[in-house]
This record gives structure tokens, C-alpha cells and sequence, in this order.
């Protein structure tokens, strides 16, 4: 038997067990990260993030000493990018003491991304570009067919904007979105369905890559306020109501800013 310390935390209810691995000593087998994201027989969270440095990780190219966000789904999967997750990731380092300042730098595998402590105790991080791209795709869900807005936010994400007949929270999720055609996504992907309730206020839902429906996405927020701008919905903030909470989005140029609540709420041992 093995036994490892943890934290738990979340960002809008969006939930991540928390690995320090400074040394980059720990084994991420895909069978442990289901093991232990498991919500009856393991700790139960969305995804697992390995607190490790960035030399660590192989390919990485950029500065060794920048602390790596190390993010798996909750099935094993790897993804580039969690927005929800670099807020509780950067959460955790400031009080762990392992940066010393309110802003600083992460690495990921979607690149370097500067975080800062914002007012009332949030987080904001910077996303980078969220790529509206053009393509023909359709995601169906039940016996329901949109047209999606295709969107990169360093992980893939396809947003379906509902229609006044289609009410948000009928939709089932428990079963996973198809899309078409299947070579738009060859990696799987996160499907957004969005209400705009105003111009600068959306409410939606997800169904995670490698999860499920969670109660929030980060990448998934910003993917939606960057195709309903490209929609020509709003160029100013956009704040986004999902199941867990309120998160807003703020653009320049095509640079995404993502801001909202992140918390670790406690810490134990795992015994696998
Ligand atoms: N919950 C995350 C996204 C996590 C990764 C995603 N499921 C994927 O596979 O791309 C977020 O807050 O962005």
C-alpha cells in the first residue's frame, strides 16, 4: 500500500485534487487518477493537478523553475489547459509560500500564463488567445441538432447557442454530446450550451472532455464569451452564470482574462 498527502480544492465548484510533487517523483498512471477522482470508492474530484517544476516535464523548453500545472481529467486523460484549475493550482502556491509575490507566472501545457490576486480575494488569470475558428460542425444531443461555434483555448471546445425554444436546464447531460463530423475533433472535446440573458451576461452548461458534466469550465467560459463577441454580442466584460457560480471574462485583442473565486479547503492522506 501506498500513502500520499493531498489538498482539495475548488473554482466555482469545479473540483481538483491537489498533488505536490516537487521533485516530479510521483507516477500519474491513468488507473491511479480514476482511483482517486472516484466519488464513492476514491476522494472524488473533476481532475487531479500535480504541483511540480517545469523542468520536470518533458519537452518543456521554456524556464525550469516556474511551478508546471499538471492537469489530468478525471478518467486519466491529459488536457492542455483548465482555467478553473490554474486559479485553485495558483490559490495553492500562495499558501503553500511557494511563490512569494500576488502575481507571478505558471507553466502549462498550453504555455506560460501570468496569474494575479485580484480585488476581493479572486483570482484572475491570463488565458491567452481563445481562437474562434471556422468550420462546419453540428452537436447533437438527444434527438436536438446545433450548429457550434468552434473555439481553442489551448484545449478544444465546441459552444451551442441555444435557441429561444431550447431551455438550458432540461438539457440531459448525463449522456456525452456527438458531434459531426468526427474529424473536428479528433481529440474529443468540451461542449458549452449557452443562454445570452443580456449582452454582457451568459449562463451555461458544460459537458467536460474526460469528465462529465461538471458544475463549471473555465476554458469553457472563455470560449463561450469569445464566441459570442465574435457573434458580435459584446466587446466589453462578459460575466458567465454556470451551476457553480459566476466567473467573468474580459478581453484585449484576442487575449482572454480570466477572473473568479478559487479555494482549497482542506488537505489529507490517501492510502492506494
Ligand atoms: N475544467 C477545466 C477544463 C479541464 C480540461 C477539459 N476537461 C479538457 O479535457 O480539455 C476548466 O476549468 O477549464
Amino acid at each position: 500500500m501506498r500513502r500520499f498527502s493531498f489538498h482539495k480544492g475548488h473554482g466555482t465548484r469545479n473540483d481538483f485534487i491537489i498533488l505536490d510533487d516537487s521533485y516530479g517523483m510521483h507516477d500519474m498512471h491513468p488507473e491511479f487518477i480514476r482511483a482517486v477522482c472516484d466519488r464513492h470508492a476514491g476522494i472524488g474530484a473533476d481532475g487531479v493537478i500535480r504541483v511540480v517544476r517545469a523542468g520536470s516535464i518533458r519537452d518543456w523548453t521554456g524556464d525550469p523553475h516556474l511551478w508546471f500545472m499538471d492537469y489530468y481529467n478525471a478518467d486519466g486523460s491529459v488536457a492542455e489547459m483548465c482555467g478553473n484549475g490554474l486559479r485553485v493550482f495558483a490559490r495553492h502556491l500562495i499558501n503553500e509560500q511557494l511563490v512569494d509575490a500576488g502575481a507571478f507566472d505558471v507553466a502549462t501545457r498550453a504555455g506560460v500564463k501570468h496569474v494575479e490576486v485580484a480585488r476581493h480575494g479572486l483570482i484572475s488569470t491570463d488565458i491567452g488567445r481563445a481562437l474562434v475558428l471556422p468550420d462546419d460542425v453540428t452537436v447533437t444531443l438527444e434527438d436536438r441538432s446545433w450548429p457550434v461555434v468552434k473555439v481553442d483555448v489551448g484545449n478544444p471546445h465546441a459552444v451551442v447557442f441555444l435557441t429561444d425554444s431550447d431551455v438550458l436546464e432540461d438539457l440531459d447531460l448525463h449522456r456525452a454530446p456527438r458531434w459531426s463530423p468526427a474529424e473536428a475533433y479528433p481529440q474529443g472535446v468540451n461542449v458549452e450550451f449557452v443562454r445570452v440573458d443580456a449582452p454582457d451576461a451568459l449562463t451555461m452548461r458544460v459537458h467536460e472532455r474526460g469528465v462529465g458534466e461538471t458544475l463549471s469550465c473555465g476554458t469553457g467560459v472563455v470560449a463561450v464569451a469569445a464566441a459570442h463577441r465574435a457573434r458580435g454580442g459584446h466587446e466589453g466584460p462578459v460575466t458567465v452564470r454556470v451551476p457553480g457560480g459566476e466567473l467573468s471574462v474580459q478581453f484585449t485583442g484576442d487575449e482572454a482574462r480570466l477572473t473568479g473565486p478559487a479555494v482549497v479547503i482542506g488537505r489529507g492522506e490517501f492510502w492506494i
